[in-house]
């Protein structure tokens, strides 16, 4: 199953934040969405997901995305995270996977409740590296543990697509190499795409990335291929990304010093 962008668009009220972006995603691959500030990734995922309304078409598989309210498109194996985590903080690491599970759990039972653990979850917390943290409360988790939560919520919930919103964003090196292993495990069997601002995450994880700019798709190909790219050397000239690049080419040999 694949999950197929022809022609998307967004407006609000008649300020074009989408203007016919088409991209395809599939299982095997980490799909990165980038681009500059404001170049329409999110509204991507807003669209596809059900949030905003939109023109054009979004189809996983035979089925039609567009059109279908939020909570029809989650059931169709559509699942996001969003920019900040969104799990519940006083609830423990299990009772969110609970409840994205569909299920309830009284938390008088909740530490005896190991045994009761069904093979789905313990699957995800082990995908995650989440095993040890079941009985913790998510909201004293790390900031890179929670949005693994949130990702372990997503593999109960049976997704079959994962839209993650800046999934690194604010985390430390260590986790961010953790996610990006984490997603080329998960990718294995689902479609993941990726929207960052990271671009050396997206140097080290990405199969494949589309480059958005002003709401058009200004470039697509391998991590190489839109590098090499003037049209995207351009657009991030003198940006974060484009100093990060030059600086990390350019780091001096410490030995040296
Ligand atoms: N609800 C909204 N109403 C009006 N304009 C919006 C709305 N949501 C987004 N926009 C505008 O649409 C454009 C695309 O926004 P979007 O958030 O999709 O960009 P992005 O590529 O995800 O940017 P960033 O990397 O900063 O998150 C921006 O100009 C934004 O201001």
């Amino acid at each position: 199953m694949s999950l197929v962008v022809t022609d998307l668009r967004v407006e609000f009220s008649g300020f074009v934040a989408v203007g016919g972006v088409s991209f395809d995603a599939h299982p095997g691959e980490v799909r990165f969405l980038i681009g500059p500030n404001g170049a329409g990734k999110t509204t991507c995922i807003d669209a596809v997901t059900g949030l905003t309304r939109a023109t054009g078409s979004a189809r996983l598989g035979d089925t039609e995305l567009l059109g279908r309210p939020v909570h029809k498109i989650v059931r169709l194996g559509v699942g996001r995270t969003f920019q900040t985590a969104s799990v519940f903080d006083e609830l423990s690491v299990l009772q969110n996977l609970d409840i994205a599970a569909g299920r309830h759990r009284r938390s008088a039972s909740l530490l005896r409740a190991r045994r009761g653990v069904d093979a789905s979850i313990e699957r995800a917390l082990e995908e995650t590296g989440l095993t040890g943290e079941l009985a913790r409360p998510a909201g004293i988790l790390s900031h890179g543990q929670k949005q693994w939560l949130e990702i372990a919520m997503l593999l109960v919930q049976d997704a079959q697509v994962l839209l993650l919103d800046e999934p690194v964003a604010g985390m430390s090196q260590d986790e961010r190499t953790a996610t990006g292993e984490l997603l080329q495990r998960v990718a294995a069997n689902h479609i993941v795409l990726v929207v960052e601002h990271d671009m050396d995450f997206m140097r080290r994880y990405a199969t494949r990335v589309t480059v958005l700019h002003q709401g058009t798709v200004l470039s697509e190909g391998t991590v190489a291929e839109v590098q090499a790219d003037p049209k995207v050397q351009e657009v991030y000239l003198g940006t974060a990304g484009a100093a990060t690049t030059a600086a990390m080419s350019v780091v001096p040999n410490r030995e040296e010093d």
